[in-house]
């Protein structure tokens, strides 16, 4: 077994908000695992606030890459077990080489059983004036989203009641709203948030609350007249059986590279849906062997609900060609063996491997 490592940066062409700040730029490390002539690989884009910080992951995934040398995958993922972003690379490089030695699509590795062909995603809509939002909200519907994702953390409680609601006026019916408020609410803001939002019909809102308060989002589910609660950012601390137990969640939001790799978010999303709790994948805005991995996950849940897989073109460059595009809202399942990716080693960012 051959281990590489290769560092990369990308900037994104629309930056994104959330609770931690505006990601304007996504920097990261890609895996690759070779033996006896195949090849997988993986890729590590740690978002310092979600996941270990970049310093701890290229260390951790340098000792794995040491293990991984002298044939010892038990022994790497034992490297990087308490750093989600390196473990996630270190456990998705090993499944897309086994399962393009097994030649099978990733997702039918990771436990899928028929065939799958595309996964629905949702557009998402950054921050911006109701209007700028309205604009964007109707462009994704002319592309064929039929599900889109309002950011409504940034500003006042009514500035976030009248984007949803104008950007409800402008869109054919239909068409189902999601909001994320990235834990930016105290438990009052949130329960007129969630009122307001049920008048526009919108299906769930991500993190209203801070990060540690579970108590607070199993009051808001009992209150919240129709509107869904859906934790992304508590699943940082908080286990499944601490969510479930709490009662806490309509939706989780499983993002691999802050959970620590697709084994770990499938294993929770199985047990979520076992609980009647809805599993939706997305990504922290990865490059594209991770937000391609998460597509695999994503199509290995039967039926999964529309996932935050549109991020593409968030991004200004990335590794590789995108395998698993998105036409009509949906996301196209790579159907070849493992990821379906072509490179990334042939693609260095800006021509510059800084490894
Ligand atoms: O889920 C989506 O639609 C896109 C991804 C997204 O919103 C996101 C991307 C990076 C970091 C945090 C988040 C988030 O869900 O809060
Ligand atoms: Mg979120």
């Amino acid at each position: 077994m051959d281990a590489e490592r290769r560092e990369f940066a990308l900037d994104l062409a629309a930056p994104l908000e959330t609770a931690s700040g505006t990601i304007e730029q996504r920097e990261g490390i890609a895996l690759r695992i070779a033996e006896d002539g195949a090849v997988g690989v993986g890729e590590a884009t740690p978002l310092p606030g979600w996941t270990e910080s970049p310093a701890t992951c290229r260390e951790r995934l340098a000792a794995a890459t040491t293990y991984l040398d002298d044939g010892d995958p038990a022994a790497a993922l034992d490297a990087v077990d308490e750093s989600p972003a390196a473990r996630h690379a270190v456990h998705l490089a090993l499944a897309d080489l086994r399962a393009r030695q097994d030649g099978v699509p990733l997702y039918r590795y990771l436990g899928s059983v028929g065939r799958v062909e595309r996964v629905p995603v949702n557009a998402t809509i950054g921050v911006g004036s109701p209007d700028d939002a309205a604009a964007a909200a109707r462009g994704a519907v002319e592309q064929g989203f039929q599900c889109l994702k309002l950011k409504v953390g940034a500003g006042t409680v009514e500035e976030a009641v009248e984007r949803v609601e104008t950007v409800r006026e402008a869109l054919p019916r239909g068409i189902a709203l999601r909001a994320d408020a990235n834990g930016s609410w105290d438990r009052e803001q949130a329960g007129e948030a969630l009122r307001a939002f049920a008048d526009s019909g919108v299906e769930y809102v991500e993190q209203p609350l801070a990060i540690d308060d579970l108590e607070g989002h199993a009051d808001l589910r009992q209150q919240s007249a129709g509107v869904g609660v859906a934790l992304d950012e508590s699943l940082r601390t908080a286990s499944i059986d601490d969510v479930l137990d709490a009662g806490a969640a309509d939706v989780v939001v499983l993002k691999p590279m802050v959970l620590g790799g697709l084994d770990r978010a499938r294993r929770i999303a199985i047990r979520a849906r076992r609980e009647g709790v809805a599993p939706v994948v997305t990504t922290t805005v990865d490059a594209v062997v991770a937000r391609t991995g998460a597509v695999h996950f994503a199509a290995s849940i039967p039926g999964v609900d529309p996932c935050g897989l549109a991020t593409a073109e968030r991004l200004a460059d990335d590794l590789a060609p995108d395998p698993a595009p998105i036409t009509e809202g949906d996301a196209v399942v790579p159907q070849g063996d493992g990821l379906g990716t072509r490179g990334p080693w042939e693609h260095t960012v800006d021509g510059e491997n800084r490894r």
